[in-house]
């Protein structure tokens, strides 16, 4: 590979590996939150899933990634694969909160 080919390919992905690294610290403090939202949800009987507040959230996404020149389909589509995990966190916690000891 040509040197200077090396030298931005290099350049770049030490950009993209910055930019992976604040995604995970990002999805893990959105996690630590919505696990206490999981017990909250849990102690006081709510349901896991909240349809119309989802819907506010991808509208707002999608507008956010428009105006950042992010496909609005793909943000979409990221949310929901999050929020599908969340929901099965919020349901693990309602199935342990309603056992004996918990
Ligand atoms: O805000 C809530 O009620 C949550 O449980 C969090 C969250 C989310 O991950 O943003 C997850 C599930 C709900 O359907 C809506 C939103």
């Amino acid at each position: 590979m040509d040197e200077a080919v090396r030298a931005e390919l290099t350049r770049l992905r030490e950009s993209i590996d910055n930019i992976d690294a604040a995604v995970v610290h990002m999805l893990a403090e959105r996690f630590k939150a919505t696990q206490q939202v999981g017990r909250l949800k849990a102690e006081h009987r709510l349901p896991p899933a909240d349809p119309e507040r989802e819907r506010r959230q991808i509208a707002r996404l999608r507008e956010l990634a428009v105006s950042a020149r992010l496909d609005p389909v793909f943000a979409e589509k990221f949310l929901n694969f999050i929020i599908a995990e969340v929901i099965r966190h919020h349901e693990a916690i309602a199935g342990d909160s309603g056992r004996p000891g918990n």
